[in-house]
């Protein structure tokens, strides 16, 4: 068809902005479950889903992800007979909702599956990848464009995931959920980027448990390891939206505010233009977010990388760039705020003086 896929555009120098963080913002919503993180808004909310795949298009992501996370059929599903198991419902209305929104603007689909309970249960390698494969089948008949492996703590399991979408003819990206130190199994951050490309992947990176810039030192060590080897990859990276630099291998999810405090850690949209030039610069060329990431989040990537893309995103029709749209306001010392150095130089309080800076991680 007409739309180009998106290692075309990568292979063009294109800029991918991506989407944001779905269970984090459709669980403040109280259409996602702490601790669960499954997609059930996919059937029995559509209608927040939906609006939520907007809100990101407006805010200019080229990309519209399923909503599938944590999705498999050993974590959904009871073993019901196939075609109405909750399993398939769900991931088929994950599909549906994403190209609905992705015909609205000119969007690519992206099919995203994530670790399993199967693996964890060690379980092995054939039972492990019989779960993928069940998902990754559900995707693609649902015709996403591109198969996602994102969320992963552990290499050898990726390796598995993208063994298997390798088997279905899709690009296919992938993402571990790590910082500089590696993955939980002792592999170097830049071991896991050179194994995610040698199993098959085409664009790799770093997705969630930490900030926009503690995930860029990680993409740096993943950059070395692929030049070290010699290899070529597309670059990708969609952080979380919480200040985490005293976060240990674990992430956000070993800090004491995890999951239900850690307001105080949000990044501004300022942090995330000097985070989508910091990324761009590195030659990372897919750039969105995770949870916390919410559409004014992405719209800042979208506008920081404005004149790259040629474009502007709808959602800055409401939006002056650097505060500009505080030239006419009435108090004078707000309209000495409509400056782009203002907002780059600016420390915000956290407004909380019995507040620490810092929180010591749980093991
Ligand atoms: N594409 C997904 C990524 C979710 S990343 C991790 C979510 C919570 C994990 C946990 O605490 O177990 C999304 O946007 O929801
Ligand atoms: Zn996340």
């Amino acid at each position: 068809g007409t739309k180009r896929g998106i290692l075309e555009r990568l292979d063009d120098g294109e800029v991918i902005v991506g989407d944001g963080g779905f269970v984090w913002a459709l669980e403040k919503r109280g259409y996602v479950k702490v601790g669960e993180w499954t997609p059930e808004a996919c059937i029995e909310n559509p209608e927040a889903v939906r609006q939520l795949h907007r809100e990101f298009l407006r805010a200019g992501a080229d990309t519209m992800q399923s909503f599938s996370f944590y999705a498999s059929d050993d974590r959904l599903g009871k073993g019901e007979n196939e075609a109405d198991s909750k399993f398939t419902r769900i991931n088929k209305a994950a599909c549906n909702l994403a190209k609905e929104v992705a015909t609205e603007g000119d969007c690519i689909t992206i099919g995203g599956l994530t670790q399993t309970p199967t693996y964890l249960s060690g379980a092995g390698k054939k039972a492990t990848q019989e779960q993928f494969r069940k998902q990754a089948e559900v995707l693609v008949n649902n015709n996403m464009d591109v198969l996602l492996c994102e969320y992963f703590e552990r290499l050898e399991e990726i390796e598995w995931a993208i063994e298997v979408c390798k088997t279905f003819g899709k690009p296919i990206a992938a993402t571990m959920c790590i910082g500089p130190d590696g993955d939980l199994m002792n592999n170097s951050t830049g071991d896991c980027a050179v194994r995610m490309v040698k199993a098959g992947a085409d664009i790799i990176g770093i997705n969630c448990k930490f900030d926009p810039f503690v995930c860029l030192e990680g993409m740096r060590k993943m950059k070395a390891g692929l030049d070290a080897a010699g290899l070529r990859a597309h670059l990708m990276v969609q952080p979380l939206a919480f200040l985490t630099p005293d976060a240990n291998k674990h992430g956000y999810t070993d800090l004491p505010e995890f999951p239900f405090a850690l307001e105080p850690r949000l990044v501004t949209r300022w942090d995330m233009h000097r985070f989508a030039r910091e990324a761009y610069e590195m030659g990372i060329r897919y750039i969105g977010g995770c949870c916390g990431c919410e559409p004014y989040h992405i719209r800042a990537v979208a506008e920081e990388l404005a004149k790259e893309r040629g474009k502007l995103p709808k959602g800055s029709e409401k939006h002056d760039m650097w505060g500009q749209g505080l030239r006419m306001h009435t108090k004078t010392w707000v309209r000495a705020r409509a400056d782009r150095r203002y907002w780059e130089e600016l420390r915000p309080s956290s407004g909380r003086p019995l507040s620490a800076s810092m929180s010591k991680p749980d093991e």
